[in-house]
């Protein structure tokens, strides 16, 4: 058998392709960054044509930099961004309209009609989800609405809906020439249209929406033992099964190898997400978490998470490299915050997008309090970093409420772990200790198990958690009464953001 297996991650500012070999252990990867094009205010698109050349480039520079032919991988998984949504067209392969990113709030209007309407109901019970801007639904409502000419297409069955797996996994099975249209479960789950106890698009849901049934994708397991064909014209990777779907916070679960019930993991990327793992059933969140799809592996019964989803954390530092210019980059607000002892009183929210879990409200806007003359750079880039912490201590606060979990650990990954004042912050916010694994990209890693596991590279999940090896660890510092006036201050600057923008 081939000796490695690879995974696409198509994340939100960048899409990578990555190889792995049986002990898990990274081979080779390239990665590519996109355009974040923001048109308006609260405005997050992307080229899905940019992307789908990207992809193509990341494979093709990966294995010609590492010497690698197609025989040399068992099987390929990919992951992607959630949520973000788009429509092409069948024939011609091309997008009526840019994809509109995860953290885009154009649709706050059509979420706060879903409320205002008593659906949100409904599709808490059945999707798991709040109405928020978020979910793919309303994006895709807002295209059919906005868009000249996608509604009759759509209802032709010639306009196609897709996440990035689905669009990604379209064009490397050929495209316009017979491409595959399916999504996996774990992404479906993000759309509110899915049930989540049948698994299959529900039709209210859909009639919320007004969305027609002949452009969705099938929806299947996250892996897949036959695979899908890529197309030999595409890509040099042609005979290779892609055998793994799974969203990228999911992927990342399998990653960190949270299989038993009780398990969970926070990723720290452009937003953050933690997931705890259920088990077979779906818990109901009464605390502002979000009850998703962790995975479904090929005949087995579907497995389901807790999902605490952060808008703004590394994207924040990005905003201080971007917009405020006071870092080069993002590892120089690890330097810069260093050079204060504390954040001297100053919180910053970035509630950019509003807020997500577990507040969801779409009216909320970033605020910088406690300002006093005295304050500089380094007292907002350590307030930055505090946030990011601050934040993650909210939705675990919630998980603990809704599931009976005290997480004894925290498991982390992504971006943001690379910073190590960052992590330390995170356990003495929490009062328990944050550890890291020695690969710290568990989305694509996750994908490469989801595609091993299906083909057999790996036997089972026993096999995979022993490639898991703890890298770092950050313990707790700060004492009882730090932890609890800061968390309470952090509350305090929370509740000065809420109801800035009118939504209605
Ligand atoms: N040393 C660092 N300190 C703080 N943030 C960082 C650091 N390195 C990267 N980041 C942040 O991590 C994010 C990228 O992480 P990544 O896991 O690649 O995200 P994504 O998968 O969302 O694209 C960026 O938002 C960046 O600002
Ligand atoms: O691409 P990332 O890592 O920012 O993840 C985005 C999430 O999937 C959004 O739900």
């Amino acid at each position: 058998m081939a000796d490695y297996v690879a995974a696409i991650d198509q994340g939100t500012t960048s899409t990578r392709f990555m190889i792995f070999d049986h002990g898990g252990n990274e081979v080779g990867r390239h990665q590519l960054e996109h355009e974040q094009i923001m048109p308006k205010a609260g405005w997050v698109e992307h080229s899905p044509v940019e992307i789908w050349e990207r992809t193509r480039s990341v494979i093709a520079t990966a294995m010609n930099q590492h010497h690698l032919a197609a025989s040399d991988l068992a099987a390929l998984g990919i992951t992607n961004q959630r949520e973000t949504t788009l429509v092409w067209n069948r024939r011609t392969g091309r997008p009526y309209y840019n994809a509109i990113v995860w953290q885009d709030t154009r649709t706050d209007r059509i979420a706060s009609a879903l409320e205002r309407e008593g659906k949100g109901e409904v599709i808490r019970a059945k999707a798991g989800l709040p109405p928020a801007t978020y979910f793919a639904a309303g994006k895709v409502q807002w295209i059919l609405e906005n868009v000249d000419g996608v509604r009759a297409d759509a209802e032709r069955g010639d306009a196609l809906f897709g996440t990035m797996d689905t669009w990604v996994l379209w064009n490397l099975t050929g495209g316009p020439r017979g491409g595959v249209h399916i999504t996996d479960v774990t992404n479906a789950s993000r759309t509110m249209l899915m049930d989540l106890r049948t698994l299959a698009w529900d039709d209210e849901l859909l009639s919320f929406f007004s969305i027609p049934r002949a452009m969705l994708p099938e929806i299947k397991p996250s892996s897949e033992p036959a695979g899908y064909g890529l197309s030999p014209d595409v890509s040099p990777l042609a005979g290779v099964p892609i055998s793994g779907i799974l969203g990228d916070q999911q992927a990342a679960t399998v990653g960190q190898v949270c299989f038993a019930e009780g398990e969970a993991k926070n990723t720290y990327g452009t937003g953050n997400f933690l997931l705890l793992n259920t088990g077979n059933r779906p818990v109901r969140s009464q605390h502002g978490l979000l009850t998703t799809v962790a995975y479904q592996f090929a005949g087995q019964d579907p497995v389901y998470a807790l999902e605490g989803s952060i808008a703004v954390t590394g994207s924040a530092v990005q905003w201080l490299r971007d917009q405020l210019h006071i870092i080069g980059d993002a590892a120089a607000s690890e330097t810069l915050a260093r050079r204060v002892e504390d954040s001297a009183g100053v919180y910053f929210v970035p509630a950019f997008s509003g807020l997500f879990a577990p507040y969801w409200r779409s009216d909320a806007r970033g605020a910088i309090v406690g300002l006093a003359r005295f304050h500089n750079d380094a007292h907002i880039a350590r307030a930055t970093l505090e946030a990011i912490c601050y934040q993650s201590r909210d939705v675990v606060e919630a998980m603990a409420k809704d599931s009976g979990v005290d997480l004894a650990v925290l498991k982390v990954d992504g971006g943001v772990t690379a910073n190590s004042l960052c992590m330390q912050t995170q356990a003495d916010v929490l009062g328990v200790p944050v550890i890291r694994p020695q690969v710290a990209e568990t989305t694509a890693l996750g994908a490469a198990y989801a595609a091993g596991l299906a083909v057999g590279f790996w036997r089972d999940t026993d096999e995979l958690r022993a490639n898991w090896n703890q890298a770092h660890r950050w313990d707790p510092e700060w004492d009882e009464d730090r932890r609890e006036s800061g968390y309470a201050d952090w509350k305090r600057a929370v509740e000065r953001t809420l109801d800035w923008v009118k939504v209605d």
